[in-house]
């Protein structure tokens, strides 16, 4: 039998998330590595159209495990379910993504099975003849710790989601695709999925977040930060910033971004009095498109910036929110209060509508 990679895989409404994405990529090399195949397992119900995108992005085989008691995520429903699976798979290496879900039953598993489990990884290379070495942040980021397990057949590693990005797929990709049907036992369930609820920008992880505004020491201190998160507020981002304003108390010691903080992969970043150190902008490299407004138009956050802004925040902000502010009064007169749409959505194009 051939060796194998296997990658565990999730979607959310419908689609897999990057950091499913993310473990595929890597499983591709490291199987690439080991001349091993990946073989992608995703669990849920209705997942063939999802298939293609797992190939796309490196996978040799796609397992689809369906059962419609899978629809909504359950811990027990996941480990019944993907045990067998797996121990059929007979892996020399297994990723996931360091996600809530993963964590909820992948632990189980790894302790019934006596397995190495590693969390928070950042990439996991191959050694000697073979063996995968583990690269992790220790001691907040200040040191680098990689493990092997020499006497290991077999080791868990659940990689942090957006470090290390996802690359274009590879549309002409194939895959071989096989359906599993579980017979599950729903009634033994101790865990349930009852509905999901949308994420609140202001308490989101930070890594999940999909727009991100952040301060840094450029905004002279909590009034300046209180500026920037009046801005969060109004477009629906949640707050980041840098290690300095989170070291001075201006912001939550959880929400500082960057190699020794979070890692952040958002749709939008805006950075307002932030340098661009080195550590910060290894924070934000997977970032779609980023906005930055400093006064010193030699920071290297304006050079990693899509649209860089050279001026003093303290008026660029309160300009901003009045706009903002404006265009959102205009649309909600324009809209009946039947079709009026959620502060979001208008922070959304106001947002869109900014050259
Ligand atoms: C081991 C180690 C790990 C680290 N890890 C991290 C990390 O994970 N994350 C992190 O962020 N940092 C980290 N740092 C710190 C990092 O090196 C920088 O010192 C830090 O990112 C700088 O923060 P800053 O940009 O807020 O401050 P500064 O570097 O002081 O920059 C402030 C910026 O604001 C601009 N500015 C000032 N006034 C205004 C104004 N009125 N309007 C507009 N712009 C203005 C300035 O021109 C300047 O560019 C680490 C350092 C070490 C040694």
């Amino acid at each position: 039998m051939d060796k194998c990679v296997v990658v565990i895989t999730e979607c959310e409404q419908g689609e897999l998330t990057l950091a499913s994405l993310e473990c595929v990529e890597e499983g591709r090399e490291i199987a690439d590595r080991l001349d091993a195949k990946v073989q992608a397992i995703l669990c849920g119900s209705a997942l063939e159209p999802l298939a293609g995108t797992l190939a796309a992005h490196g996978a040799d085989q796609v397992t689809l495990v369906e059962h419609e008691a899978l629809a909504q995520f359950s811990a027990d429903g996941w480990l019944q379910a993907l045990a067998p699976v797996l121990l059929q798979a007979d892996p020399v290496l297994l990723l996931a993504p360091d996600s809530g879900p993963i964590r909820a039953w992948l632990p189980r598993l790894a302790v019934r099975w006596r397995l190495p489990l590693v969390g928070c990884c950042m990439r996991i290379g191959i050694v000697g003849d073979g063996y995968p070495e583990v690269i992790r942040h220790t001691h907040g980021g200040a040191c680098q710790e990689r493990l092997i397990w020499p006497y290991a057949t077999l080791i868990c590693a659940m990689l942090t989601p957006g470090v290390r990005g996802v690359d274009a797929p590879r549309p002409g990709r194939t895959a071989k695709i096989s359906v599993v049907h579980p017979a599950l036992d729903p009634a033994s369930f101790r865990d349930r999925t009852l509905r999901t609820l949308p994420a609140d920008p202001r308490t989101v992880a930070l890594n999940e977040a999909e727009r991100i505004v952040s301060g840094g020491f450029g905004t002279g201190g909590p009034d300046g930060m209180a500026l920037v998160k009046q801005l969060a507020d109004h477009i629906g981002a949640a707050l980041g910033g840098t290690r300095v304003a989170a070291d001075r108390g201006w912001l939550a010691a959880e929400r500082f971004i960057g190699s020794t903080g979070q890692i952040v992969a958002p749709k939008l970043y805006m950075a307002f009095g932030v340098s661009g150190a080195g550590q910060h902008l290894s924070g934000i490299t997977g970032s779609e498109t980023v906005i930055a407004i400093n006064n010193d138009r030699t920071a290297p956050m304006l050079k990693r910036a899509d649209l860089g802004i050279v001026g003093d925040l303290h008026q660029i902000l309160p300009i901003l929110l009045d706009k903002l502010q404006a265009l959102t009064a205009v649309n909600v007169e324009n809209h009946s209060e039947s079709t009026a749409p959620t502060d979001a959505s208008v922070a959304h194009r106001t947002l869109e509508m900014m050259p």
